[in-house]
């Protein structure tokens, strides 16, 4: 979860933008209810007209992306939100310490850039906007790139279902999420049921009651599954998300919040009940899912969590690295502005690997020997020269995309095609099948490789003879034990002349599918090699 560090705490009444690192805050107790809800507890309900269902604008993945990656600059922020205006001091700046700005930041910022509206209670978790969108973002790499049609894209067809863990009374990450993928549906669960009462509601508020599904009050209890994927009838998902409870202990919950020297109003950090888990802190919250992890297994794609300790992370990779014999496993940091930096890991027990900026989005303190085996390589790099008028002449994408071809087609692939319109090849091998032993051996008449057979398509009638060919190709290729793409994009290079506009072909290699990473390199040295370059 965030962990508030000392240094957030900017002196009130001072001048700063908001750079994403308000700490996790509880409310002074100005900002009430909105909607009556007799499950709500709350002492005082205002209705609040402007909290009607609001539908959701579906926007396309590059302007998510492109979110709060500059400052917020507060009073433009305040000229696009009257609300947001009312609160700011001097008409720029806002009062960190001050819990109901603070909350009006994370409404205004939900409203304008997401077109989600929530109703948050005084005595529970304000969240950070922008460290919640970068667990979202980052989700979204790892679910595309390792996603099973090999894409390595976004597709918006594909349908995505996800438990959050601790949803909180914000419900934040489903909103998110559901904002963001119109085809993604979530689970919520939570302990808390007044933070319930309030995600309810905010599931209601943005209509996104059919594709929210929220579950709660959970046992806290050990013996009450963090993942109950039996109890909800749920055969497997595709992820499953958390921002555990980051404290060991109310004392250590205490000590923080004097540390950071605010004012107790300003200065909560929620409710004891979202933020201690006495049984070991995150650590030990996401411990106790490893262990559910291990019994589950692929019948969910990413297990994930966010940390707010490095040392959590060291702790737990190597938990998993070791007890759990896991490798393919992604880790990545969530900074906002120069302070605040959150951590988060994933691993999967399936067969298909992310890309480099999911897997391995950040270099950990505790240095490289934490970060899961390369998945990306640049086999070879060359010059693009003006493209020829002449139509009839070949552009270097195009010819260096032949060079790939060429090369690959001297192997015995299970499986090989190239997307002229994408530059991008994709490949499944049953083993090495490019070494020279390999070669030597099949000289010889002597089948070097043992391949399995599908299971066939018994449980997925298809309704031609074509499309159960392709089902059973694409079955086959899921046994594979290694799956390839082979990409030719073009990339600014300064090079050695320091010039930006130096623009250069590069064939990059990404390793999609297998769990033997000797098999990717060895793979990836074959075609530096073979490549014979226009
Ligand atoms: C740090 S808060 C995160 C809230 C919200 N997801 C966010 O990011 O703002 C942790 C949440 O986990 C919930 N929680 C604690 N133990 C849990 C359990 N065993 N099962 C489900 N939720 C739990 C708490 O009630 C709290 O809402």
């Amino acid at each position: 979860m965030d962990m508030p560090s000392q240094n957030d705490s900017p002196v009130r009444g001072t001048k700063r933008k908001y750079a994403g690192d308000g700490s996790e805050m509880r409310d002074s107790g100005n900002e009430l209810a909105t909607i009556a809800d007799p499950t709500i507890s709350s002492p005082t309900v205002t209705p609040d007209t402007h909290l009607v269902p609001v539908p959701l604008v579906p926007r396309n993945d590059d302007y998510f992306k492109t979110l709060y990656t500059k400052e917020t600059d507060f009073r433009l922020l305040g000229e696009r939100d009257p609300e947001f205006k009312a609160v700011l001091r001097h008409g720029s700046s806002l009062d960190f310490t001050d819990p109901a700005s603070v909350m009006q930041l994370t409404k205004t910022l939900l409203k304008l850039d997401f077109g989600l509206r929530v109703d948050l209670p005084a005595d529970r978790l304000c969240p950070p906007v922008p460290n919640r969108h970068n667990y979202i973002l980052w989700l979204k790499d790892l679910l595309d790139s390792s996603a099973p049609s090999y894409r390595g894209a976004y597709e918006p067809g594909r349908g995505v279902v996800g438990l959050d863990v601790g949803t909180g009374a914000s419900l934040v990450y489903p909103l998110l999420g559901c904002a963001q993928r119109p085809a993604w549906s979530f689970v919520a669960t939570d302990v808390d049921a007044r933070s319930l009462a309030y995600a309810r509601r905010n599931a209601a508020i943005n209509g996104v009651q059919s594709r929210v599904r929220i579950v709660g009050p959970r046992d806290a209890a050990a013996t009450d599954p963090l993942v109950p994927l039996d109890e909800l009838g749920l055969d497997s998902i595709d992820f499953v998300m958390t921002n555990p409870p980051f404290y060991a202990s109310a004392a250590e919950l205490a000590d923080l919040a004097r540390q950071k020297a605010r004012p107790p109003s300003g200065a909560c950090t929620g409710a004891p009940v979202e933020m201690v888990y006495a049984d070991g802190g995150e650590v030990g919250f996401v411990r106790r899912l490893v262990d559910e992890s291990l019994v589950l297994r692929e019948r969910v794609q990413w297990y994930t969590a966010m940390l707010g300790k490095q040392s959590s992370l060291d702790v737990l990779i190597a938990d998993l690295r070791g007890r759990g014999g896991v490798t393919n496993y992604a880790v990545t940091a969530f900074v906002q502005g120069s302070r605040t930096r959150r951590w988060a890991v994933g691993w999967s027990f399936g067969a298909r690997r992310p890309g480099a900026s999911a897997s391995r989005g950040c270099e950990p303190p505790g240095g490289k020997k934490l970060l899961p085996p390369s998945t990306e390589a640049t086999v070879a790099t060359w010059p693009v020269e003006e493209e020829a008028v002449d139509s009839s002449s070949s552009s270097s994408t195009e010819r260096l995309g032949r060079a790939v071809c060429e090369a690959v087609a001297t192997l015995d692939l299970v499986s090989w095609s190239w997307d002229r319109t994408r530059s991008r090849g994709l490949g499944f091998a049953d083993g090495n099948v490019w070494s020279r032993a390999y070669r030597r051996k099949k000289a010889r008449g002597v089948h070097p490789i043992t391949t399995t057979s599908g299971d066939g398509d018994k449980d997925n009638p298809a309704s031609s003879p074509g499309q159960k060919q392709q089902q059973q190709q694409q079955q086959r290729c899921e046994q594979c034990a290694f799956g390839f793409s082979v990409e030719v994009r073009t990339s600014k290079d300064p090079g050695e002349t320091g010039k930006e506009d130096n623009v250069v072909a590069v064939v990059v290699v990404r390793w999609l599918q297998g769990n033997d990473h000797v098999l990717f390199e060895s793979f990836a040295g074959f075609l530096r090699n073979s490549l014979r370059l226009p």
